[in-house]
């Protein structure tokens, strides 16, 4: 992973949305308001609005300065020269993606409530780990449940880790506390009033406790 990019922070993932403009619209407010990583998500795009819309995210994120992440597809992420693929059990091989992508490309890995699973995919070339879900997503109501505890465990591989799943500005505090470097996050910013303000909010969360 290129060094350039900052480890710690929000990685705001994009809810599936066909109406593009209105999607780069919602990206852009996000990352304006400060937002360090963006994966593009749509589980429900056919492959050629996929392509379409993260060829339009890709110069987006670039003027802002924030790597590009791509769900689920890594020879996406090599056709539109995005910065990383974001990989789960059912996406292909980390050995093969890691061999395919060019060199500093992200490369992430679910590990779901599997420390052996980040293990496997930190000796297969991972650059993240991701674990999840902390808590019931509205996003992916029966996604399998982890514990903070898991963030603790995984500092071992000293790659950086992924919190997922139903984190809201209420309770991302403990996993960063926990360990976690990135807070990954779909619809507490993205389905709020103030996506912009919840961005602040999140990135709150990693500012030291004041002492008393
Ligand atoms: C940062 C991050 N963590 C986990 C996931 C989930 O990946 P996966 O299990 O492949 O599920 P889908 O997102 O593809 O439905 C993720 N996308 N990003
Ligand atoms: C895409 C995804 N993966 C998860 C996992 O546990 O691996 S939870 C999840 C959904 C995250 O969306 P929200 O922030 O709306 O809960
Ligand atoms: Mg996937």
């Amino acid at each position: 992973m290129n060094p350039q990019w900052p480890r710690r922070g929000l990685y705001a993932i994009t809810p599936d949305d066909s109406d593009t403009g209105r999607l780069l619209a919602r990206v852009e407010a996000v990352l304006r308001a400060g937002a360090t990583w963006l994966q593009y998500r749509n589980k429900t795009a056919d492959a050629a609005l996929r392509e379409h819309q993260a060829q339009l995210l890709q110069p987006l994120c670039r003027a802002f300065g924030v790597p590009l992440i791509l769900n689920d597809d890594w020879r996406l992420a090599a056709r539109i020269c995005a910065d990383g693929a974001h990989l789960g059990e059912d996406d292909g091989e980390i050995a093969a993606a890691r061999a395919a992508l060019p060199t500093g490309a992200i490369l992430g890995a679910s590990c779901y409530a599997d420390l052996s699973l980040a293990s496997s995919a930190a000796a297969a070339g991972a650059d993240y780990v991701a674990f999840g879900a902390f808590f019931p997503s509205p996003t992916k109501p029966h996604a399998r449940r982890a514990t903070p505890g898991l963030l603790h465990d995984a500092a071992s591989l000293g790659l950086p880790r992924v919190a997922i799943g139903g984190i809201t500005p209420d309770n991302a505090r403990p996993l960063v506390q926990s360990g976690a470097d990135l807070i990954a996050v779909i619809s507490g910013v993205f389905d709020t009033s103030d996506p912009a303000a919840a961005v602040r909010a999140y990135l709150s969360c990693f500012d030291e406790a004041p002492t008393p």
